[in-house]
């Protein structure tokens, strides 16, 4: 039986600690094929000296896939799709990705936000897609070179509810297999919102104040305005009937603190560091535009994005 085909696009923060668990289990092992597809810079540097991940958890941190290839034009019978790419390029992706895969390939979005599994869904109506978040602090160090601190990143993923009864057994294996911290659910999109709840109010806090998730944690003013975020979010969920718990605001600042208090957000990163393209929309945008849907005042949320977005213009002078 011809090996099942696994492509993970995009080895930045997400592609490159999720791709790498997953390739070194098959190095050893070879049950399936491993396709990473990277572009640039990030191709030259893994076709030569295969992906790095600068990881507590991986003493051997190089891993080489099975083929590399630089565009998704070049993708070739896969069973399974890691999207690891930020919301900006997402559209992009599934466009190209649409174009060569079949009815049959699975598609599992490694990525922030609300919407994504609705957008993917959209350019790429037929086929399965496995609602997931993650939790993880890993960052592009050098092209090539991923860097993770913390503990262990951790995947939540869900059955497809337009496309419940797929097997999807042998993904569940492979994330066992390849030693990754995983839950899988029924339905995964509360699980997709609670992590939405704490990233968007950690992410647009500490863009703001270029801090940390232990400042945005401990400061009182960043406190209290990523509080007052999350409420406008657990606002929307609840008229969405998402099913988050009551006391989801207290619980979002007990996981924050599971993080070494220096780690950044990947949204302050974006506008303070990197001072590239960011995922403001997919935070502050999507919650806007949900009240706005909805009926739900969110000034907060409001508020914020305008000061990000002239932030972002003064960066950029
Ligand atoms: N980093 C983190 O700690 C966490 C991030 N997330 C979320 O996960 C998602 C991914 O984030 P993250 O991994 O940090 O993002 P990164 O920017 O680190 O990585 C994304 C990678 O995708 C690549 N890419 C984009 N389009 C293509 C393409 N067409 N072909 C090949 N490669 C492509 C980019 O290439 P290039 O380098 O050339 O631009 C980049 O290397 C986001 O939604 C983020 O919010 C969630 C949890 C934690
Ligand atoms: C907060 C963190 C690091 C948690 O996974 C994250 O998701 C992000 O910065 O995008």
């Amino acid at each position: 039986m011809e090996k099942k085909n696994i492509v993970v696009i995009g080895l930045g923060g997400v592609g490159g600690y999720f791709g790498f668990k997953i390739n070194q289990f098959n190095e050893k092992e070879n049950p399936f094929r491993i396709t990473f597809v990277a572009r640039s810079k990030t191709y030259d540097v893994v076709s030569e000296n295969g992906l790095t991940l600068l990881s507590p958890e991986h003493p051997e941190n190089i891993t080489k896939p099975d083929e590399i290839v630089q565009s998704i034009s070049e993708i070739n019978n896969a069973d399974l799709v890691l999207i690891c790419v930020k919301e900006y390029d997402l559209e992009n992706v599934c466009e190209q990705l649409k174009q060569v895969i079949s009815t049959n390939t699975i598609l599992l979005p490694l990525m922030n936000g609300v919407d994504i599994y609705d957008r993917v869904k959209k350019i790429i109506p037929e086929n399965t897609i496995l609602p997931a978040c993650v939790y993880v602090a890993s960052h592009i160090k050098e092209k090539g070179i991923v860097e993770h601190k913390g503990k262990p990143g951790k995947l939540i993923f869900g059955k497809d509810p337009s496309n419940a009864s797929e097997n999807v057994e042998w993904i569940i294996n492979l994330m066992t297999d390849s030693r990754i911290t995983f839950d899988f659910k029924k339905n995964s999109f509360a699980d997709i919102w609670t992590k939405f709840i704490f990233v968007a109010s950690f992410g647009l806090v500490s863009a703001k104040y270029n801090s940390s998730i232990g400042t945005v944690c401990n400061d009182t003013v960043q406190k209290q305005e990523a509080t007052a975020i999350m409420k406008e979010v657990k606002a929307i969920a609840d008229k969405k009937s998402i099913g988050l718990p009551s006391d989801i605001i207290e619980k979002s600042f007990e996981k924050a603190s599971t993080f070494p208090p220096a780690t950044p957000t990947s949204l302050q990163l974006d506008i303070n560091v990197k001072q590239q393209n960011n995922e403001l929309e997919l935070f502050a945008g999507a919650i806007i535009h949900y009240g706005k849907e909805l009926g739900i005042e969110t000034p907060s949320t409001q508020k914020i994005h305008q000061e990000l977005t002239e932030k972002i213009q003064q960066l950029s002078l």
